[in-house]
């Protein structure tokens, strides 16, 4: 099949940097429902909740991450400026890979963003950085904007080794992504925070947000440091999420459990209110 360079339709802006040190970023909040929900749930949380979001769209994008059969659904009913995005992607293309969810099918159907190398993906279906880079290739290759995710485990983050893991997930995507960023978002996912409840502390986030853009800023330019988007992903709630979305090197986050819960509104509506704060 001829290759597809589908640039995605509607593209989420990476912001630009003033120079001026203030923030530009534009905010990013994702929910992703995972193996959850019904057709039921879809209709329902879209109808009312999701597309009574009122929000100013230059400060914030939004999207959703439903399972792969409902993503249409999804984008049949979500409100103009939602997205919605697929949670995983084949890392072959089109062939005799029974089961598996080529970039081109996702292209095919008009969806324009992917999560890859989500922690589950890592460790549940044993995902190697390889096979996340491979799946970063064929993405891009049909032209999809990526959530890419990055971070260590528990016994990584006691040897102190988070920064040397960081750096080597950031060199095999840069890699996978022949160096170009655009329409890339980074999502910092401790994987000890992942789903257990447990979070990482304001200053575990704030200094591997601030690993990540430095290593941008060096290995590719200081104006790529300053524009990315990087989420925090695990555990997120209506009570902890106020105290993350002010950290400086916070833009958004990447909601799991709490997404599919009536917490999702007060989670959107912290980031909303901080974005409102934040951006002209
Ligand atoms: O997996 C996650 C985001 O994709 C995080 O899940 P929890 O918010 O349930 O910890």
């Amino acid at each position: 099949m001829e290759q597809q360079t589908l640039l995605p339709k509607k593209p989420l802006a990476t912001t630009q940097s003033s120079g001026s040190g203030k923030r530009t970023r534009k905010y990013f909040i994702a929910a992703n429902w995972k193996s959850n929900g019904t057709t039921h749930f879809v209709k329902d949380i879209i109808t009312n909740m999701i597309n009574s979001f009122e929000y100013d769209a230059g400060k914030l994008d939004l999207m959703l991450l439903p399972g792969l059969l409902h993503i249409s659904l999804a984008q049949a009913m979500v409100a103009p400026h939602v997205q919605v995005g697929a949670q995983n992607v084949s890392q072959h293309g089109q062939g005799a890979y029974t089961g598996e969810v080529a970039a081109e099918h996702l292209a095919d159907y008009g969806i324009q963003w992917v999560l890859i190398g989500h922690s589950q993906r890592r460790g549940v279906f044993q995902e190697s950085q390889e096979v996340v880079a491979e799946k970063v290739k064929k993405s891009r290759e049909n032209g999809l904007g990526v959530i890419l995710c990055l971070g260590e485990n528990l016994e990584q983050r006691e040897k102190e080794l988070t920064g040397q893991v960081l750096d080597d997930q950031l060199t095999s995507f840069h890699t996978a992504l022949g160096g170009n960023w655009e329409n890339v978002v980074l999502a910092y996912e401790p994987i000890w925070a992942m789903g257990t409840g447990r979070i990482a502390s304001a200053d575990q986030t704030q200094e591997a947000h601030e690993h990540i853009r430095k290593w941008l800023s060096k290995t590719v330019s200081p104006a790529l440091g300053e524009a990315m988007r990087i989420i925090y992903a695990g555990s997120v709630t209506e009570t902890n999420c106020e105290n993350l979305i002010k950290l400086s090197q916070v833009d958004g986050f990447l909601v799991g459990t709490s997404s599919t819960k009536p917490a999702f509104r007060d989670i959107f509506e912290t980031v909303q209110r901080q974005a409102g704060r934040d951006l002209a």
